[in-house]
């Protein structure tokens, strides 16, 4: 009544499951559509739901998470004012209790003070320096999955399958460094948590769902307190002999050192730490996964753009040179000097088209007005990433279309609005691990398309599916030729 008072309509509520039980009827009947490959129409099978709403309801309509109010809008300046807020009126929540117990506590859901305090313990990893060693181990990560592909002129591979042990590789050696090996079970678990959580995405938001016993209550119980397990160990070891590390852990403890010999308090528990590592893996795995593979099926199904990255990639790094390091400054996101390159352009485009995170979330901490509407304290905001990196009005009449020259003068000329392009966010809780994501998979991409042509082979079929990031839903099979054995 508070909205539809104010103009704001949308589907109607039923009781304690909201719009759920509808959310879920469109996708089935979303996903049981073959698509085109060329089409990129993601919302069919992702966000039918927010689609039919806003042609029906508006750019800002109602719909109901469970028993709790949200606001869907496509409208950007509600947009701006929600994630360039530094009140911290618009929350990070779990919109699902059982999330919270899968993914855990760390800096990607933490608010105010805590959320600064957690941001400060991860940020030395972010560093120039530590991109740079960063790329190197991408590398050899990359290298190490070609080499089964490397033998034959011409093999299908899983690209999906192969893009997820590259990014789980990286992530496990740059959080734990030497370690990683030791501790694989606890990367083994954290995938299976993330397949958890996306299950608990369905569960009607009811407090204390998680406790009972249920099958996938007990398995999520006992991986958890593996993981923490393990990576308290590992810890304490470290602790124990003084010896710290580089990796991500290892920054941690240092800045954790310094920040206890400087007398303040504002330090991290052991628990808290295995906190952030379990969310550096949660935000910063599956998301590089997914980037990867779609720019792999982009550059697979327009074999023109596939040339010119390819002759790009060899013209910047000829002969031996591989993009590690010291060419990280031409692998930046953006090179003023010569406009941007094609292999950045292509990663935006896939980026607007298939990017990982579907939606962005927050949750109202009191009353207040957000463009003109008056929004009660706990409603939720989402902001529908799919469809607003295809509407027309912000990206032009081709906005359907893969073009990934619309970002040769730039990022922030791209479309009608500079932040047009949201698939890292925006603002102060923007992704710290976009520059590290973006050389990660420029280099997987550089290294793979130097040594091999591919295709898509012509058992693909087209669903993009929205696990907890968007994935093919049947895998991506790829005919990949090797050049060299082929020249
Ligand atoms: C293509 C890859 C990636 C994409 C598309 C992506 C996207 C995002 C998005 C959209 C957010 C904000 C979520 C929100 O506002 O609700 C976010 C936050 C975050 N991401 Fe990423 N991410 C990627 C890779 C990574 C990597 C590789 C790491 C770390 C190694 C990482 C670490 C983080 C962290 C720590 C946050 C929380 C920031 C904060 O709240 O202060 N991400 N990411």
């Amino acid at each position: 009544r508070w909205f539809r008072r104010q103009g704001i309509r949308g589907p109607p509520y039923n009781l304690l499951v909201g719009s759920l039980p509808e959310c879920q009827k469109m996708i089935v009947a979303g996903r049981a559509k073959d698509l085109d490959t060329i089409s990129h129409d993601c919302i069919t099978t992702v966000q039918p739901f927010f689609q039919k709403w806003a042609s029906m309801y508006g750019k800002t309509f109602l719909y109901w998470l469970g028993p709790t109010p949200a606001l869907c809008s496509t409208d950007m300046e509600l947009v701006k004012k929600v994630l360039t807020d530094r009140t911290d009126m618009f929350q990070k929540d779990y919109s699902n209790p059982s999330l919270e117990a899968v993914l855990g506590n760390g800096v990607v859901f933490a608010n105010g003070h805590d959320w600064k305090r957690r941001r400060k313990f991860i940020h030395p990893a972010f560093n120039q320096e530590k991109i740079k060693s960063m790329s190197a181990i991408t590398l050899e990560c990359t290298q190490q999955t070609m080499e089964r592909w490397r033998n034959r002129q011409q093999a299908e591979i899983d690209m999906m399958h192969d893009s997820d042990e590259i990014a789980m590789s990286v992530i496990a050696r740059v959080m734990l460094g030497k370690c990683y090996k030791e501790a694989w079970e606890v990367f083994i678990a954290g995938k299976e948590q993330l397949k958890l959580a996306t299950y608990a995405f369905a569960d009607p938001p009811v407090p204390g769902l998680w406790y009972l016993p249920t099958r996938r209550n007990r398995r999520a119980w006992y991986l958890d307190k593996l993981v923490k397990h393990k990576i308290s160990q590992i810890i304490e070891a470290r602790l124990a002999s003084g010896v710290y590390e580089d990796d991500l852990l290892g920054q941690m403890l240092q800045l954790q050192l310094q920040t206890c010999s400087s007398g303040s308090t504002e330090t991290l528990s052991t628990e808290e730490m295995v906190g952030e590592c379990r969310t550096f893996f949660a935000a910063g795995y599956e998301t590089s996964a997914s980037l990867i593979t779609w720019a792999m099926f982009l550059l697979a199904s327009y074999p023109r753009w596939q040339e010119m990255v390819r002759e790009e990639v060899v013209r910047e790094y000829p002969a031996h040179r591989l993009p590690i390091g010291d060419a990280l400054g031409k692998l930046k996101l953006k090179n003023k000097r010569r406009g941007d390159l094609q292999l950045n352009m292509l990663l935006l485009e896939t980026l607007r088209l298939y990017g990982p995170i579907a939606f962005l979330q927050r949750k109202t901490a009191s009353d207040t007005i957000l463009t003109h509407v008056k929004v009660p304290k706990g409603t939720m905001i989402t902001i529908p990433l799919v469809l607003l990196h295809r509407d027309k009005e912000i990206w032009g009449p081709d906005a359907d279309e893969f073009n990934p020259m619309r970002f040769q003068n730039g990022l922030s000329r791209a479309a009608k609005y500079s932040h047009a392009l949201l698939a890292f966010s925006f603002g102060p809780r923007v992704c710290a691990g976009q520059n590290f994501a973006m050389v990660e998979v420029q280099i997987v991409i550089a290294t793979i398309i130097k040594s091999f042509s591919f295709t898509l082979s012509p058992t693909y079929v087209h669903k993009p599916s929205n696990f907890i990031t968007l994935m093919p839903k049947y895998g991506l099979p790829l005919i990949v030729r090797n050049l060299q054995l082929t020249a």
